[in-house]
């Protein structure tokens, strides 16, 4: 017999996507954490118990089958060969960090998450690369799971998949997801839509270690989705070669030593997407175009963080500043904002805790 399990931690960190022109590409994983205490005990028919504390303990699910980790983990549980959560399962206690709807990755902190969790649960073992293809079935683009999985700056791609591996993967949202468990007497049987394998494929790039974040968050929630559909579905050439040319010069340039402010103010410049929200962030052209490197020295480049609200400025020293000047630009529009210095982290952790 396998020894009981006592409490296993998982620790996932925020992060930032598109960091200006990587629209759905590069992440950043930042020190702000998701973090789940699992308790393990005697086996019992008890439905696990969630508890939640710090941000979106007020708002978010308790239920099991409704909350998006627990949803996510049972999603890879029945992947791999198992109906339910284990007997074992005592309690999970989730303490947030990451605000919600913010532009700082808390859904994809919460779907990696979901997937430790899964792969806890079941003792399955699962490599860091079928985890991600778990995780892209239920959050579709690659930069904040990916970056939050495995930590670092970093970019990724979806692989092209064949027409049977394509439509595995379109499945809706829904049928990977369900929200309810099964009716008594009713099985929902052993066959969800199974990852097709290596959907996503990733590569670290270098980061300067002296470089820090520094996330000026208004205080209201953006949802993701509400933030994609302003976006245009078709770019000029012009637009594209825009942000291609300096997303090729940003990967590189924020790994150099020391770091040239003027070459990554300019590459971290956007058309593909900051240019669409500014209906939805009032404030936003301004923070990026008025704090300048010859403004506030010390800073290198400024730019939404993932879908917004969230400003990201990287920058070396003078952060108070910097947060200052862009909190006197949002106050013209009536916007509060608060600010956090973040370091750049490494990627998710699972570890067990042997208590005495
Ligand atoms: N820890 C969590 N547990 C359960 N649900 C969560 C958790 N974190 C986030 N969510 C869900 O995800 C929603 C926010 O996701 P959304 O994609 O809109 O924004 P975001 O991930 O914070 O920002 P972005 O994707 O731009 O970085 C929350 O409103 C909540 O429904
Ligand atoms: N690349 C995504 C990140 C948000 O999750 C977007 O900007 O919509």
């Amino acid at each position: 017999m396998s020894e009981p399990r006592g409490t296993v931690v998982i620790k996932v960190p925020a992060t930032s996507a598109n960091l200006g022109p990587g629209f759905d590409v590069v992440g950043l994983s930042l020190s702000l954490y998701l973090t789940l205490i699992v308790k393990f005990g005697p086996p019992s028919p008890d439905l696990v118990n969630i508890t939640y504390s710090g941000e979106g303990a007020d708002e978010v699910p308790l239920d099991p089958y409704r909350n998006l980790m627990t949803r996510v983990a049972l999603y890879v549980l029945r992947c791999n060969n198992h109906r339910s959560f284990p007997p074992e399962l005592v309690s999970i206690h989730a303490d947030n960090q990451i605000p919600f709807g913010r532009g700082l990755g808390s859904s994809g902190a919460a779907v990696i998450a979901g997937v430790l969790l899964g792969n806890t649960l079941g003792k399955l073992n699962l490599s860091r690369e079928r985890m991600l293809d778990h995780a892209l079935m239920v959050e579709r683009h690659p930069d904040n799971v990916t970056a939050a999985l495995v930590g670092g700056f970093v970019g990724s791609y979806l692989r092209e998949l064949g027409p049977v591996a394509s439509e595995a993967a379109q499945v809706p949202l829904s049928e990977v997801l369900p929200e309810y468990p099964p009716n008594a007497g009713e099985d929902w049987g052993l066959s969800p839509p199974v990852p097709p394998l290596g959907i996503g494929h990733f590569v670290r790039f270098g980061w300067n270690p002296s470089i820090k974040a520094v996330a000026i968050i208004p205080r209201f929630e953006l949802s993701t989705a509400k933030a994609r559909e302003v976006l245009p579905t078709e770019y000029s050439r012009k637009d594209l070669v825009f942000n291609i040319q300096r997303l090729a010069v940003l990967t590189t340039a924020l790994g150099q030593s020391p770091p040239d402010p003027e070459l990554i103010y300019e590459a971290m410049k956007d058309r593909v997407h900051q240019p669409y929200r500014t209906k939805l962030i009032p404030g936003l052209p301004a923070v990026t175009s008025s704090l300048t490197p010859e403004s506030h020295p010390g800073l290198l480049g400024i730019c939404l963080s993932g879908a917004g609200p969230t400003i990201l400025a990287l920058a070396t020293h003078n952060f108070e500043s910097i947060a200052e000047g862009a909190r006197t630009i949002f106050q013209t529009e009536n916007i509060q904002v608060d600010w956090k210095l973040l370091e750049v982290v490494g990627g998710s952790q699972t570890y067990e805790v042997h208590e005495n």
